[in-house]
Formats: structure tokens, sequence, C-alpha cells
């Protein structure tokens, strides 16, 4: 997907320590980010480096101990909670390693929830955009199963179609295939390769160097700071092995 240079997400000087631990535990250390609109930009680094911990103080889930995340020019760390929760259901989605469902809702339900409370007047239209995005992510005939009832592949497209359900501009995603199997994680990352086609600005955390390799750019923390980024450029099938190749030998030179 060809990208225009606009900027959609930047972060300056971000920083975070956790006070709660004695002594305080200093996570991320001065990250400048910048994330271009239609991006698919993927997080790596080793257990513990801080990249979950980026993730949600981009996003907004956190606040950053200090620095600022700007969001189309708009400065997340500026908003009260209840500002920042509204920017989150207008216009971010996220996706995280397990499905967080509620297990007394079907699978169509549970998606649907959210739409329906970032936009309550808008029933039909919430309701009709989730039943295309249930059919296009080809989870539409288990709609009605309980969460325990569909595999973890279809647990997981279902979470992308609750986090698209909103319309999001950017989508978030923390080891959306960690608890998956091989074939599982190709379906996912084959339907996260189509909302990222659309147009939709893709931040993924992942340890798996083969879905790293579809994304548009990398970037490698090492205790907390930003150490690395390698370009990618744009993802084809026919050079999938030679871009997971030649993403490898980076991050063995990363120490990963
Ligand atoms: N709420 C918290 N309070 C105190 N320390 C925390 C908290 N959350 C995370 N940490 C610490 O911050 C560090 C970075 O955690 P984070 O989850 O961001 O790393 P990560 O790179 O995503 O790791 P992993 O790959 O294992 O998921 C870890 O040492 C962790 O123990």
């Amino acid at each position: 997907m060809p990208h225009d240079d606009h900027v959609t997400l930047e972060s300056r000087d971000l920083a975070k320590t956790y006070y709660s631990t004695d002594p305080p535990t200093k996570v991320i250390d001065g990250i400048g980010l910048a994330v271009r609109k239609g991006e698919f930009l993927v997080v790596m680094g080793a257990s513990g480096s801080g990249k979950s911990t980026l993730l949600y103080n981009i996003s907004g889930m956190d606040r950053p101990t200090n620095g600022n995340v700007f969001l189309e020019g708009r400065d997340l760390t500026s908003l009260s909670e209840k500002e920042m929760s509204r920017v989150r259901l207008a216009e971010m989605g996220f996706i995280f390693q397990q499905a967080y469902f509620l297990n007394n809702l079907t699978i169509r339900d549970n998606i649907l929830l959210p739409a329906l409370k970032g936009a309550p007047k808008e029933k039909e239209t919430a309701i009709a955009r989730v039943d295309t995005l249930m059919e296009r992510f080809g989870i539409a005939h288990v709609g009605q199963h309980g969460i325990t009832q569909v595999s973890g592949g279809q647990l997981q497209r279902a979470s992308i179609c609750r986090a698209l359900a909103g319309e999001p501009s950017i989508l978030f995603a923390d080891e959306p295939t960690g608890s998956l199997n091989s074939s599982m994680t190709i379906e996912v990352m084959d339907a996260l390769m189509d909302v990222h086609s659309e147009g939709t600005t893709l931040v993924m955390v992942t340890h798996d160097p083969a879905c790293a390799a579809r994304a548009d750019r990398v970037i490698y923390l090492r205790d907390g700071l930003l150490v690395d980024c390698r370009d990618l450029g744009t993802w084809s099938r026919e050079q999938a092995t030679q871009r997971e190749d030649d993403l490898l030998a980076w991050l063995r030179e990363m120490g990963f």
C-alpha cells in the first residue's frame, strides 16, 4: 500500500516509569516515534523490553510519565480521561493476545457491544456494519455461537471485527497471534493485512518474525529504548521468504 508521508501518530520523548514498585521501574525512556498514515508498523524486542508499555502509552490506554503523544496533531496527553475514552472509541481499535469477550454473549453480540456503545443512536448502521465485517472475515456462520464454541483463529478474527466495528483510523495489536497455532496465525495475519490494505494504520507488537515480515517497518526496543528500525517496503507474498530471512538476519544483529 503506498503511503503518503503524513504522520498520523507521533510520540516525543515518551517515558514511562511505574511507581507501584519499590524501587520504581523505568520501562520506556525517551521514545520518539512517527507513524505514517496507512503504515503497518511492528514493534519487536526481547521480553520485558517495553513493547506493550509503548503500545499502551501511544494509544492512550495508559498515561506516560513524561513526553507527549499526538494523534493527527492533537496532544493525547492533555486530554481528560473522558475525552481520551471518546477518542479511543471513535478513532482507535485494539486487539490483544487473548480476546476479552463476555462469555454470556454470542460472538456477534460481543462484536456489536462496543459499536453500540460508541454510537448508540446509529444502531441499525452498526448492526449492518458488524454483519458485513463478520461476512468479510469469514465468521458470519458462527455469529450465534458462544465464545467457547469457536476456534482460536475465529475468536481472534472476531476481535478484529470488534476492533473495526467503530471504524477506527488506527488499530493497535498486542501479540494478536501470540496464543494461536501456525495455521490460525496465518488466518489472522491475512485478515490484518486485509485491514491494512484498506488504509487503516496498524501498530502491532509481535515476537514472531514471520508476522513481523509483513510490516512496512519494524522498530526494535532494547531496555526501553528505541535502538533501531528497519524499512521493509511494501509486502508481497512472492517475497515473503526473502523478507523473513532479511528480517531474521537483522534481528540477530540486534541480539534477538
Ligand atoms: N504495571 C506495572 N507495574 C510495574 N512494572 C511493570 C508493569 N507493567 C510492566 N512492568 C514491567 O515493565 C517491563 C516491560 O514490560 P512490557 O510488558 O512493556 O514488556 P514487553 O516487551 O511487552 O514484554 P513481553 O514481550 O514479555 O510481553 C517489565 O520489566 C515489566 O515487568
